[in-house]
């Protein structure tokens, strides 16, 4: 197919997508459009028309782009991380978001923000290059509708003075701070780690020199502040997952009321709270561990009180490496769980589910879906050509990069459906459907 073709597919997506914002009065929001909500965003249709666009436009760019700048470009990516882990550490956003519109001179922000002049002109200039702040005038910047994300909605005076509290759970400050430290330390192990297999169990293990888990390392003294960092990403990744999406995934509708659904490795039970709005004729029981119980009540308490009072929902301690207590329940649920562990590990959690599955019981698994690149033999493509069968860099979304991620910190995958049907048919169960999402949902019935 011709570039021009390439390029009307783009163009005509953009009409539509200019289309869909118009028919709810609003238009498509700028990079200069700070205010971050809009009617459209959680529209499915509008989600799929950006995911064609992004990804002609990317396929546009790998195209069009000189072959040898493409590849330099690609490989230096960790410089992005380096700047931005900057930008966020020494809260430019928030400094720039207390300026107001015309931003801040340099001088200025270096004076707030305590860095020195220089290195502030060198990562805004950096970041403004890939359109994440604006420079308004030479040397003076502004936040954009992406650089926002960053601000920790703290007033900076009172950041600077309880850094290990900066983060709120409703930005992605954290998430920027946590790729750009605990990830990045770990990221130059997955080379070294492949050169010698079997001598550390992940990549992780083998950057920190101990053979403490993931979880366990932010248990360590010291960390606690890092904890709660993660706690704050997690929860702003998982405010992007709506709330219908986990009520469908577990078939809500179709439950007797009192049904069980068991949570398992449901923290402090974020998926249970949007199951528990949609049908709070339920039982829920959330399985994690020990430590979390605390945390967990705290947060039903503070949220929802009267679920815990009538024991609609109750907190259970559990390692879902150990034989499951819950008998015959309704849905054994996971969410972003699966994903943290090796298939030989995932094979051993779902023996133990199945070992007290009733017949009817049904596991319902909301993970991540790796998609191939291409079209299967025999299958006809879902997607317009010439675009990647699984929309390249927009389909797989963050999830592209998080297997890597998985990969390090827990020699684990994200999985295609493939994986798990092999998992599913080694531990008795039988992967009933797989449905596409931001999040898939695979349910798995009793052979
Ligand atoms: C990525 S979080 C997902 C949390 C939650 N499901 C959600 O969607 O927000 C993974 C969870 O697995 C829990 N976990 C780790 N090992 C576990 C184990 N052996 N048994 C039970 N839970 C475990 C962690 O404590 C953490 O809460």
């Amino acid at each position: 197919m011709s570039l021009s073709a390439l390029a009307e597919l783009l163009l005509s997506n953009t009409k539509e997508l200019e289309a869909a914002y118009a028919k709810v009065g609003e238009t498509v929001p700028t990079l200069e459009t700070l205010s971050q909500t809009s009617a459209s965003d959680a529209d499915p249709a509008v989600d799929q028309i950006r995911d064609i666009i992004v990804a002609a436009a990317h396929q546009v760019i790998q195209t069009v782009r000189p072959v040898h700048e493409t590849l330099q470009l690609e490989v230096m990516g960790v410089l992005s991380t380096n700047a931005l882990g900057i930008a966020e550490e020494y809260n430019f956003a928030d400094a720039l978001a207390e300026a107001g519109p015309k931003g801040l001179h340099i001088d200025e922000l270096s004076a707030r923000v305590g860095l020195d002049i220089q290195s502030i002109e060198r990562v805004m200039r950096f970041l403004a290059s890939r359109h994440i702040f604006k420079e308004v005038l030479p040397n003076t910047f502004v936040n954009n509708r992406i650089s926002t994300l960053m601000q920790k909605n703290k007033p900076l005076a009172e950041i600077k003075a309880n850094p290990d509290t900066r983060y709120s759970e409703d930005t992605l400050a954290a998430a920027v701070s946590y790729t750009a430290d605990d990830l990045l330390l770990v990221t130059p192990y997955l080379s070294k780690f492949l050169r010698n297999p079997g001598e550390w169990e992940t990549p992780f293990n083998m950057a920190h020199q101990s053979h403490a888990k993931f979880w366990e390392y932010f248990d360590q003294p010291g960390n606690e502040w890092r904890l709660r960092r993660f706690a704050a990403f997690m929860k702003s990744a998982g405010s992007h997952y709506t709330s219908e999406s986990v009520g469908e995934a577990i078939n809500g509708k179709s439950l007797a009321p009192g049904s069980v659904v068991v949570d398992l490795g449901g923290s402090t039970g974020h998926a249970t709270m949007s199951m528990y709005k949609s049908f709070p004729n339920l039982k829920y029981i959330i399985q994690d561990l020990p430590e979390l119980e605390k945390g967990t009540k705290e947060y039903w308490g503070a949220e929802a009180p009267e679920a815990l009072q009538s024991s609609t929902v109750t907190f259970m301690p559990h390692s879902f490496l150990d034989p499951q207590p819950v008998k015959g329940a309704a849905v054994y649920f996971f969410r972003v769980v699966l994903h943290n562990w090796p298939d030989k590990k995932v094979v051993q959690i779902m023996k133990h589910l199945r070992d007290v599955a009733a017949p009817t019981s049904k596991l319902v698994v909301l993970d991540p879906l790796q998609e191939y690149t291409c079209v299967e033999p025999g299958k006809k493509s879902k997607v317009p050509a010439p675009l990647l069968e699984n929309l390249g860099i927009a389909g797989t979304s963050v999830f592209g990069p998080v297997d890597f991620q998985m990969w390090m910190l827990f020699n684990s995958r994200e999985r295609t459906e493939e994986n798990f049907r092999g998992i599913a048919s080694e531990s008795g169960w039988k992967l009933d459907s797989v449905k596409p999402g931001m999040l898939a949902t695979y349910t798995f019935s009793v052979v």
